[in-house]
């Protein structure tokens, strides 16, 4: 592996300003902290804060940054535009902010195609250079870092390359440490990005960077082929958040640096804290991690199908292109009806079982027959493994004898409809009938259930339904359709999914509900 950690390779995190630039994110001052500190974690050299004076949200980030981020590895860099035309760099407003932010690095962007200084920006190309030069000298005066991010470079190269580079060389000479080219509206292709770079790297002579957005679903593909071609500092965000289809997922790019290419660019052990970074970030944003996520997904290392899990159980190599612990990630096995032996085999043995050969042909029948019939394993661990145990002790674990239960919904003219449960059962040696309310069936089963064994089991009041998912299969019957129900329920620690399948979604729900409290109370057993 070639160490090129510190200053001698850039990775530039872009979570907290185009991340943040992506539909549906909205983060709060104490949001974009939080994900400062968790990207801090993964080593990186580079955190771009967002653009302050652009907003009073960014503004307030980089004064709180300044008294409460204590940074390990980053150093923050604020944000923010060229003067405007016509206005000395010093007399602006906007740099006067970039300048105040107490930032030790100011990424300035620039237009660097000439159509958008003619139309966008709507002024001359000389004076477009004017305010690159001005700009970067008046910041670097001022004793920061400046770094330029020459927006929509690629199309501007094409259109006018002598421009283009005359942008770069301009702001190399008033004192830049960087130009990243970017890709701005995300049109580039692999092969393309690598020859223009390799050119401005020559034709330059200074630092190139690389921004890439994923509109042709190339962006992590176009940064390698950046970095192939010369360049040394890398932007992208945490989860590939950005503005349209995103950018860059700045995991996958350091992943494939240092795991593919051999290059080692986050401090040692830390590409290790990937998978965890990646999830706390999708917990703050609010936005589902994707499982398919290269490196860090969920899925991104789970095998299905059985021919897959009989090569697993001789080398996991055969079917992995690495270990998942590289990235901080796991191997899961997943059971379906596309499970054979081995991924049953695998799976008892992932949750603790020794299968015998006759134990795990059981286990692959019944559950071929029960997905056949609706229910879904992978997405149900908990009553896969409630499944496992009843083939193993010949006994499905059970907490209760349910003798019966029933459950009505009443709507009054004007008002909500309520529902009411009685649950007849057995436990403890004892006979417990009882009644529950709630503001639908379910929610008045499980409470019904819950009063009726709560003494008895006193840790069930730590259970808590988080989500409740009902699918129907087989849409041609309408109301007479199987019904699927996965339940999932936490204890405030963990969390798992139970599945029921009934006509009756009531039905389907009762039996998700008690996998979902057997589970529970045998975990809580161990
Ligand atoms: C490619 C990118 O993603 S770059 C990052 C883009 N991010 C954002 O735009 C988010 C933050 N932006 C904002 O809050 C606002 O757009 C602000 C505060 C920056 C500017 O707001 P306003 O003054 O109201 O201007 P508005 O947004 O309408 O237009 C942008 C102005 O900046 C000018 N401008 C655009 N790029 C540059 C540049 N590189 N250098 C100097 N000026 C620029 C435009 O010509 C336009 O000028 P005009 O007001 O004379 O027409
Ligand atoms: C600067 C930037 O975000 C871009 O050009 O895409």
């Amino acid at each position: 592996m070639t160490s090129r950690t510190g200053d001698l390779f850039h990775v530039y995190d872009t979570t907290l300003r185009d991340g943040a630039q992506q539909e549906g994110l909205n983060l709060s001052v104490a949001d974009k902290l939080a994900i400062a500190r968790h990207v801090d974690g993964l080593g990186v050299g580079f955190i771009e804060g967002g653009w302050p004076g652009a907003n009073p949200k960014d503004t307030e980030f980089f004064a709180r940054a300044r008294e409460e981020l204590d940074l390990r590895h980053a150093r923050l860099a604020a944000f923010g535009a060229t003067r405007r035309a016509g206005v000395a760099a010093a007399d602006d407003p906007l740099v006067a902010a970039l300048r105040d932010s107490g930032a030790g690095v100011v990424t300035l962007v620039a237009k660097s195609h000439d159509r958008h200084v003619e139309l966008a920006l709507r002024t001359t190309l000389e004076e477009n250079l004017a305010m690159v030069r001005d700009t970067v000298a008046h910041l670097r005066a001022e004793g920061q870092r400046v770094f330029l991010d020459a927006e929509h470079f690629f199309d501007g190269y094409r259109d006018n390359r002598d421009y283009a580079l005359e942008v770069l060389r301009t702001a190399f000479e008033a004192g830049a440490d960087v130009a990243a080219l970017c890709d701005t509206n995300g049109g580039m292709l692999p092969t393309w990005v690598g020859d223009v770079v390799g050119d401005v790297v020559a034709a330059t002579g200074g630092r190139v960077g690389i921004h890439c957005h994923n509109d042709t679903g190339c962006a992590v593909a176009n940064t390698l082929a950046a970095v192939d071609a010369g360049a040394t500092h890398v932007q992208g965000t945490l989860n590939g958040y950005g503005e349209r289809t995103g950018n860059a997922d700045l995991v996958t790019v350091v992943a494939n640096l240092e795991l593919k290419l051999g290059t080692e660019v986050l401090p040692a052990g830390l590409l290790r804290e990937a998978t965890r970074v990646a999830h706390a970030v999708a917990e703050v944003t609010n936005v589902p991690p994707a499982s398919r996520q290269p490196y860090v997904g969920t899925s991104a290392f789970a095998h299905k199908a059985g021919l897959h899990a009989s090569a697993i159980k001789v080398d996991p190599f055969l079917y992995q292109h690495m270990d998942p612990e590289g990235v901080g990630n796991d191997m899961r096995l997943l059971v379906s009806d596309m499970a054979g032996r081995a991924s049953i085999e695998l799976k008892g043995r992932e949750l603790g079982f020794e299968l015998d050969a006759a134990t795990v042909q059981r286990v692959t029948a019944r559950v071929k027959d029960l997905e056949a019939r609706g229910f879904t394993f992978e997405a149900a661990d908990a009553s896969f493994e409630l499944l496992l145990v009843e083939e193993v002790e010949g006994l499905r674990p059970a907490y209760v004898e349910v003798e019966s239960w029933r459950v009505i919904t009443e709507t009054r003219i004007a008002e909500e409809a309520v529902s009411e449960a009685t649950v007849k059962l057995r436990a403890g040696g004892a006979r417990i009938v009882v009644t529950g309310e709630g503001n639908g069936p379910v929610n008045a089963l499980d409470s019904a259930l819950r009063q009726a064994i709560s003494q008895l089991y006193p840790e069930i009041v730590k259970f808590e339904l988080i989500d409740y998912k009902v699918r129907i299969l087989d849409q041609g019957h309408g109301t007479d359709a199987i019904t699927r129900v996965l339940i999932e329920t936490t204890d405030g620690e963990s969390s798992w999914v139970t599945v029921g399948v009934g006509h009756n979604v009531i039905e389907a729900s009762w039996m998700a509900l008690i996998d979902s409290l057997t589970f529970g109370l045998r975990r809580h057993d161990a």
